[in-house]
């Protein structure tokens, strides 16, 4: 992986980088004067000489253990939460993470006050917002970028991304770059992590979007309130902001948390539902197997929409995007024009093509109302049997294994339960939490570990005219098993099965 691209830039003076911060205590701020910064690293294998660590309690590990690693590999200076021992300055603050974020932010000199960002954030739908947001602002000539779970995107350029939203450090960075770059709109996801570890505290956002919330991530949220908050803190954080531009939160209030959101923010905000009266509203829509249609209300006048996406969960992603986009005051052709142009969002929803007498769909599907979504969609649409090869990854939410089995069980004619990411858990024990409440009486299934082999299997018992629905993995390229990525691709997979069975 080319890392060039994430190396520091520049320098600066030690006290103007922590000038914002509230100290417990630490070092006389005369003495920081003169010590130069080169970089900021919340690791200790990213520092280099001139480095100002941050240590940061992680879930596994804590930096504070890592001071010593740090001023050898040559940390000019430490901030910590509890004292450590080091030969060099050391800072005391109430909260590393919000200090590493205030100084990133200050370092690479504020780049999110200068260029439009959009925040996404909800359980699902936000890749799919962005892609449906980037096809929009570039059709109005904006230069954008992405930064979401597929990868990071500035204008056509890709990077790689370990996270849906990335640390502080790597963001503001970034940020810097995009603007460098002559990016006007940042479109970004915020996952409910990284909104309750601070890695987006100091960005600020132009407008935040609400999409949905259902279970998911409860191994790391003790439940769903706290969940919801998390997500909530998106909203709390417009109105932090250091821009007189007007600022909005957009929000889908057909979704019962939309109220936690609508609670959290003090801007104004741009509703929109298929349900209720709202700001962006839709009627009369249309499913067919090549998309949807439907006609929408906006305060600058009614439009009819088409898409190639499928499903009635995407007329919801359709019209935040409207929200967004209205607020931009973007013409509604120009909206509608993208729309209608944007060919589909890797991994959703996406058609397998290898002249096979059946159809083959790829969708990101992870959560159990997702699931239920992308097959309901799928139900209606059919005309045949519905295979659908699933599985549940390791080190994630156990709860919501059963229920996405019981869902994939629903709509299906049979169900291929297989391993998805195990992670370092026990596949075998995955597949157990998934079916061991299910009995013949639910219908047809099989267990078949190796996600090669179910996919095999699917195809193996497909007839003419049957769709097979192989979720979860979506654009995903890998698979993790005990820590390590192997190449594995679903749709490369059921490829390769139908040429060279
Ligand atoms: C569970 C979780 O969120 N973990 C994130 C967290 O890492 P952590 O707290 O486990 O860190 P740790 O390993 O305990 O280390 C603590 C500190 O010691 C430092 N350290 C560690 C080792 C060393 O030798 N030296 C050293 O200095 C580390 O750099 C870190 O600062 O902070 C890291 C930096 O921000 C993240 O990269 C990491 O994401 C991991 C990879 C992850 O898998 N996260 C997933 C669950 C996640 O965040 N997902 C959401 C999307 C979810 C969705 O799509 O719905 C996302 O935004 O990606
Ligand atoms: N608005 C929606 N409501 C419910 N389900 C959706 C919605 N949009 C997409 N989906 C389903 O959820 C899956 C994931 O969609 P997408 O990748 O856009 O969500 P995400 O929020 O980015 O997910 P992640 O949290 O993993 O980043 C899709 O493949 C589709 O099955
Ligand atoms: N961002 C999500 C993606 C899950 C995708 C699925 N393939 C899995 O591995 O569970 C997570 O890290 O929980
Ligand atoms: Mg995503």
């Amino acid at each position: 992986m080319n890392v060039d691209f994430l190396k520091g830039s520049g320098e600066m003076k030690l006290l103007d980088l922590v000038n914002k911060l509230q100290f417990i205590e630490g070092n006389d701020r005369n003495s920081l004067l003169n010590i130069d910064i080169t970089s900021i690293e919340m690791d200790s294998r990213q520092v280099e000489q001139g480095s100002l660590f941050v240590c940061v309690k992680g879930l596994t590990l804590d930096g504070h253990h890592f001071v010593g690693e740090a001023i050898g590999n040559g940390a000019s200076a430490i901030i910590a939460e509890q004292p450590v021992e080091a030969d060099v300055p050391v800072l005391l603050v109430p909260n590393s993470l919000k200090a590493l974020a205030t100084l990133a932010d200050t370092f690479y000199g504020n780049p999110s006050h200068s260029l439009n960002v959009v925040g996404v954030t909800g359980t699902n739908g936000k890749t799919t917002l962005t892609y449906l947001l980037d096809a929009i602002f570039r059709k109005a000539e904006h230069k954008t970028a992405l930064i979401g779970t597929i990868d990071m995107k500035i204008g056509d350029e890709s990077f790689p991304v370990q996270n849906t939203t990335p640390n502080a450090i790597f963001l503001h960075k970034n940020l810097k770059l995009m603007k460098e770059k002559g990016v006007k709109t940042v479109i970004m996801e915020v996952s409910s992590h990284a909104l309750k570890q601070g890695r987006v505290y100091g960005v600020d956002f132009d407008h935040a979007v609400f999409t949905n919330l259902s279970q998911d991530h409860l191994d790391y949220h003790p439940n769903m309130e706290d969940y919801a908050y998390a997500k909530s803190l998106l909203f709390a954080q417009l109105g932090n902001t250091y821009t007189n531009q007007k600022k909005s939160a957009i929000i889908n209030i057909d979704d019962e948390y939309h109220d936690v959101m609508l609670n959290a923010t003090a801007q104004p905000v741009v509703t929109y539902s298929l349900e209720k009266p709202a700001v962006i509203q839709a009627h009369d829509y249309e499913l067919s197997p090549s998309g949807l249609k439907f006609d929408v209300y906006t305060p600058e006048g009614s439009v009819n929409i088409t898409t190639k996406l499928s499903g009635k969960f995407n007329i919801y992603n359709i019209l935040a995007a409207m929200g967004v986009a209205y607020r931009y005051e973007i013409p509604l052709t120009t909206i509608q024009d993208a729309i209608k142009e944007l060919q589909g969002v890797p991994g959703r929803f996406e058609l397998v093509d290898a002249n096979q007498p059946f159809s083959i769909i790829v969708d990101y599907a992870h959560t159990p109302d997702s699931l239920e979504n992308v097959l309901q969609t799928i139900d209606e649409l059919k005309e045949h049997r519905v295979i659908t090869v699933v599985g549940c990854g390791g080190d994630r939410d156990r709860s919501k294994r059963p229920k996405m089995a019981s869902a994939a069980m629903k709509y299906s004619d049979h169900v291929i339960f297989t391993s998805d990411n195990p992670r370092t858990e026990d596949p075998h024990v995955i597949l157990a939490d998934m079916t061991s409440h299910l009995t013949d009486d639910d219908g047809l299934f099989t267990v078949i570990e190796s996600r090669r082999e179910a996919i095999e299997r699917a195809i193996h018992v497909a007839n003419e005219g049957d769709i097979i629905l192989i979720a979860g993995k979506g654009h995903e390229t890998y698979q993790e098993v005990n820590g390590k990525r192997h190449h594995f691709d679903d749709r490369e997979v059921a490829k390769e099965m139908i040429l060279s069975p």
